[in-house]
This record gives C-alpha cells, sequence and structure tokens, in this order.
C-alpha cells in the first residue's frame, strides 16, 4: 500500500473483548475528504471496528493519522488529533441542556480553543435549530433531534474526520435527509471533513461515499468505488444477503 502521510492508515488492527478477536488484520486507509462507507451484517465488527480506531478498545496494529502514530495514544489525545466519534447511542447527557452537551466537547480541546468565541459555530452552522433550542433539555429532544445534537457536538472540535456509528437508525425520512445534507456539506466544504460512516441505509451510503468497506466476521472482505456502486445498485444488498 502507497504510505499516505495525510488521512487515516490503518494497518494489522485487531480488537476483542477478552475471548478471542472481533476484528482481525484490518488494513484501510481513508483519504483527507474521503466518505469511506463501512458495512457488514450484525455483529460483523462494525462498531468494534470504531472503537477500536479511537482506542476505546485494547487492540494490536497500527494507527495512523495526519502523518502522526495513534498507537499509544489514549481516546482523549486521539480526538486532539482531530478525529471524532459518534457512537451509535449517541452519548448525550441527557439532563444537560444543548448547549451544555455542545460545551462539554470543549473539554478535549486546548485551552485556547477551548475559549474561543466562536467555539460552537460550526455546531450551529450545521443546525441552526440547535442555537434557537440551546437551553432544552438533550432528553426532551427526539430521537432524530439528538442525532443532530450528536453530529453538532463532534463539529466543535473542527476535526479533519468523523467516525459516525449509525446515525440514521430509527430516524424518520425527512431527518434523516437533513442530516444526509449536513454530512454532504462537511465534503464540499473550504476544508473537507473526511467521513467513515457505519450505516445500514444502503440508499444513504450508495449516495455519500467515494468507497465503501465490506466486514464480514471481522474482517475487510470486499471493497468498492463509488462508480462500482453506481453501476451496480444492488452490489452491496447482495453480497449482505449471502
Ligand atoms: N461489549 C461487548 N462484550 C463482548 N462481546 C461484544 C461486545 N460488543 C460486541 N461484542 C461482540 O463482538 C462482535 C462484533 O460486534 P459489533 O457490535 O462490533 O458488530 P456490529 O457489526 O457493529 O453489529 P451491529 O450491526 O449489530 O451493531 C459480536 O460478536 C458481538 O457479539
Amino acid at each position: 500500500m502507497t504510505p499516505e502521510p495525510h488521512g487515516l492508515r490503518v494497518s494489522g488492527l485487531g480488537a476483542g473483548y477478552g475471548q478471542g478477536l472481533a476484528i482481525a488484520d484490518i488494513t484501510l486507509h481513508c483519504a483527507p475528504g474521503e466518505t469511506l462507507g463501512l458495512v457488514g451484517r450484525n455483529g460483523a465488527g462494525k462498531t468494534t471496528l470504531l472503537r477500536a480506531l479511537v482506542a476505546q478498545l485494547p487492540r494490536d496494529g497500527h494507527v495512523h493519522y495526519a502523518g502522526t502514530c495513534l498507537d499509544r495514544l489514549a481516546p482523549e489525545a486521539i480526538a486532539r488529533h482531530g478525529i471524532a466519534y459518534v457512537p451509535q447511542g449517541r452519548g448525550l447527557f441527557v439532563d444537560f441542556s444543548i448547549e451544555e452537551n455542545l460545551m462539554l466537547a470543549a473539554h478535549a480541546l486546548p485551552a485556547a480553543q477551548a475559549k474561543a468565541r466562536d467555539l460552537l459555530t460550526p455546531a450551529y452552522q450545521a443546525f441552526p435549530w440547535l442555537r434557537d433550542q440551546r437551553r432544552s433539555r438533550a432528553g426532551s429532544l427526539s430521537g432524530g433531534q439528538q442525532q443532530q445534537l450528536a453530529i453538532a457536538r463532534a463539529l466543535v472540535a473542527r476535526p479533519g474526520l468523523i467516525l459516525l456509528d449509525e446515525p440514521l437508525e430509527g430516524i424518520q425520512p425527512s431527518i434523516v435527509a437533513r442530516i444526509v445534507q449536513v454530512l454532504r456539506n462537511l465534503r464540499t466544504q473550504t476544508r473537507p471533513t473526511a467521513l467513515l460512516l457505519v450505516e445500514q441505509n444502503l440508499e444513504v451510503v450508495r449516495a455519500l461515499c467515494d468507497r465503501v468497506l465490506l466486514l464480514e466476521s471481522g474482517r475487510l472482505r470486499q471493497a468498492w468505488d463509488a462508480r462500482a456502486l453506481r453501476d451496480d445498485p444492488g452490489l452491496i444488498a447482495r453480497h449482505l444477503a449471502l
């Protein structure tokens, strides 16, 4: 593989939960600004892969991002290096307000950046309704609104790469469209944000991703580019059904 000094470069990544490996021998790269999809059946190891990347699980192998080796770094340090993680459960503080949830993201930032007056601007730019409702309790929001807040919180750190775990799960179509538009905008801004997107909504995967990887029983088995997915819209679904 050609060394990729920028972006994410992973080699030989393995991780598990004590009894054997849930993912093994994962080698992949994600270029700056690229949207990389990750699909696989339930239990294939998609969440494990994302959690291993941000060191939420003990892991083997190597992870480099933007030229820095992340192998020995703790999750907070990885966040400071520009990788944000939006977990499946969204990880919000339900008794805190929208604004308090957004401000909590500042803890991961260097002091000067955390105190910047425009700290929350990227979050409010992406989802303007959050500013209007900033004093609402996160727990009082609908599932779709909470998902938007979780993505907005990731944006506070101005990450270069966001790992998203099923951001559209259980969300009504009108909100899906709004979130997809925001993700699309992240790709086209002046400094594009790369996305590693775990998603079951294959229509969205096809619409957003530059490349898609298939994970099966903890191993990467296939990779497709956007053109292959355009030419054969049923490609991913057929592999998932096998
Ligand atoms: N906390 C845990 N403790 C023990 N085993 C786990 C834990 N979380 C996941 N596993 C196991 O690791 C394997 C991979 O699970 P993982 O959640 O990564 O899959 P997934 O592809 O994200 O699935 P889904 O689409 O259902 O979210 C599965 O066999 C699962 O049972």
